[in-house]
């Protein structure tokens, strides 16, 4: 990939047209003849050791800054502001070795090409990126690339030196410049305040994701391969104005993906470990009053602490009625696209959704090969008849069966802590929640995209009904393991909600759907249970706490839960660190 480099001795123009080509397509140059001499930028690379840190207001304390590199680091910064933009004028320093053992590479993610690519050290040369603060003033005219550096292979340590210009007005209020919009290229970002801004970056909220991402107005999709997003969003749009979903594009005949579904490599990671029973546990409920109970509390609050997941075997619903809640579901995704096209919505009022991806202009990485039809269930939203009649019954029927066996699961789970099993009966959880039918039809680049990303599920607890098709997975020790559909069982999910009323003695599992590679499409069932009394606060149990084992999270409402959930800006991580202290 090309690299620009730009020489700062050429005639202005060409200087200036330059770089804003690289700020565009790249966000990122090499800038020689730059007018700092080579002995100052060597004199640091020589005394830097580590991380160093160092932070400058505009009037900088330098006796702070330890002596070995106190005149190097000042007169690198008088250097630097030179060529800067001078509103910019706050730098925080880090000095790194990143790893003793550093090759002397940068790498610049190509997320058009999907792959990293190496930035070689030129003599003399300053690296010059875009920051994210520049790509939301610029609204989007510029970018902040991509990168990352490898560890070094080489007996030789690396050294690198960066300064990061920022502003010193802290409560200023910061957009998208007017200069920047127009009706036609409306203003991506939400005013920012830079004291907010940073205070975010250094909250647990951020893993290390743009904050960018944070600040982007809803409708304003951020583009992951090489599409400009008004593209990005106007494809989006496009295939959420079908109304037919993926199925739909199947229908059609396509033989390849639209790149909205076209997730960057790294989340893809195909390699997966076959499906191992010992990963994977099935427990048998059958004759759980008798001497089995104390073993099957066990079983299950094992399998709750170290997996978030497991298989029920015998768990009292005939198989005959998880197979017609399976048919019913897959008969409304295949009703003809006159029908469904006409219940296809994603309005947060309705009870009863059909949609393609509910996240679909929030996801700011690429959206999934998947149909779903939502009916929320509780708080008297949900009116039967509003339940397409080809699969009102079953569903019906299928929630009245399914909450008796969520209330047995979850005073087993309570047991397992030692708790009374009624301690959360009070939440009436098997009352409120969602029932989800999934269609997962064929896809033709299975490789390319997902059937449902990782996550974990933002319920009490969820119980899953899936066909035989498979492609479920669940994530071990860093590995994606298969679940292999087991005949007659259900799979059933610690939720975010549990985790953090349990103070994290049993997990939320991480796991995600592979795209369908077969022509037979998969369908699965999961029902999600919340909790009835939307206004009471929650937090962990305090019989579950003691000086060695404090809260690890705060007080939640789930109406605040729910609302963070399905909010704009969420981008489908986990709500846990949210509310994690
Ligand atoms: O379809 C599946 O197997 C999983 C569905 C799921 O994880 C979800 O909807 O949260
Ligand atoms: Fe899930």
């Amino acid at each position: 990939m090309f690299i620009p480099t730009v020489d700062l001795s050429d005639k202005r123009p060409s200087v200036v047209s330059q770089i804003a080509r690289a700020c565009r397509e790249l966000g990122f140059i090499q800038v020689v003849n730059h007018g700092i001499p080579l002995e100052v930028m060597d004199q640091k690379s020589k005394l830097l050791r580590d991380t160093l840190q160092v932070r400058l207001g505009p009037d900088p304390s330098p006796v702070e800054i330890p002596e070995i590199c106190r005149n190097e680091i000042v007169g690198s910064m008088e250097h630097s502001s030179q060529t800067s933009w001078r509103a910019l004028d706050g730098a925080v320093i880090p000095g790194s070795i990143d790893n003793p053992y550093a090759e002397p590479n940068w790498w610049v993610a190509n997320r058009a090409r999907r792959g990293w690519v190496d930035v070689k050290p030129i003599a003399g040369a300053l690296i010059i990126n875009v920051g994210d603060i520049l790509q939301i003033l610029s609204n989007d005219e510029y970018r902040s690339v991509e990168h990352r550096v490898l560890a070094n292979p080489c007996r030789e340590p690396r050294t690198s030196v960066a300064v990061f210009f920022n502003t010193t007005n802290r409560d200023g209020l910061f957009g998208s410049f007017p200069e920047m919009t127009s009706p036609e290229k409306p203003a991506l970002y939400r005013q920012l305040v830079f004291s907010d801004y940073l205070k975010r970056f250094f909250t647990k909220e951020l893993d290390g994701k743009s904050l960018k991402d944070f600040y982007r107005m809803a409708a304003a999709i951020t583009v992951t391969a090489d599409q400009e997003p008004h593209d990005r969003l106007k494809a989006l749009k496009a295939f959420d104005e079908l109304k037919t979903g993926v199925k739909g594009l199947v229908d059609s005949g396509i033989t390849s993906i639209p790149q909205i579904f076209i997730h960057p490599s790294d989340t893809l990671s195909t390699s997966s470990i076959q499906y191992d029973p010992d990963i994977i546990p099935t427990i048998d409920l059958s004759a759980l009053d008798g001497d089995r109970r104390p073993a099957i509390v066990d079983q299950i609050a094992r399998a709750s602490r170290e997996r978030g997941f497991f298989h029920v075997l015998n768990h009292g619903i005939q198989s005959e009625v998880m197979d017609q809640t399976i048919k019913a579901v897959k008969g409304f995704h295949e009703l003809p696209t006159e029908i469904k096209s006409k219940m296809y919505n994603r309005d947060k009022g309705h009870s009863v959704s059909f949609f393609s991806n509910v996240d679909l202009f929030h996801n700011i990485e690429a959206v999934c090969w998947r149909d779903s039809l939502q009916i929320m269930v509780g708080s008297n939203r949900l009116e039967d008849e509003e339940i397409p009649e080809i699969c009102r019954n079953e569903v019906v029927e299928w929630h009245s069966q399914l909450k008796p066996l969520a209330e047995l699961l979850i005073g087993f789970m309570c047991e397992g802590l030692g708790l009374d099993k009624e301690r959360l009966k009070e939440m009436k959880f098997s009352e409120a929640g969602a029932i989800v039918g999934h269609y997962y039809p064929y896809c033709p680049q299975p490789d390319l995209t997902l059937g449902l990303k990782s996550h974990t599920d933002a319920s009490m607890l969820t119980i899953l009904l899936q066909d035989h098709i498979g492609g479920l997975q669940i994530k071990h020790n860093g590995n994606w393991v298969d679940v292999k559909p087991v005949p007659g069982a259900l799979a059933v999910f610690v939720g975010d909600i549990l985790q953090m009323i349990f103070n994290d003695e049993y997990k939320s599992g991480e796991h995600r759907v592979v795209a369908n590679s077969g022509r037979e499409p998969r369908t699965s069932v999961p029902v999600f249970f919340y909790a009835s009394n939307m206004d009471a606060s929650y937090g962990p149990l305090p019989e579950l706490l003691s000086l060695d084992k404090p809260a690890l999270y705060r007080q939640f409402s789930l109406s605040d839960f729910i609302r963070r959930f399905f909010a704009d800006d969420w981008d489908g991580k986990s709500l846990l660190d949210f509310y994690r202290i």
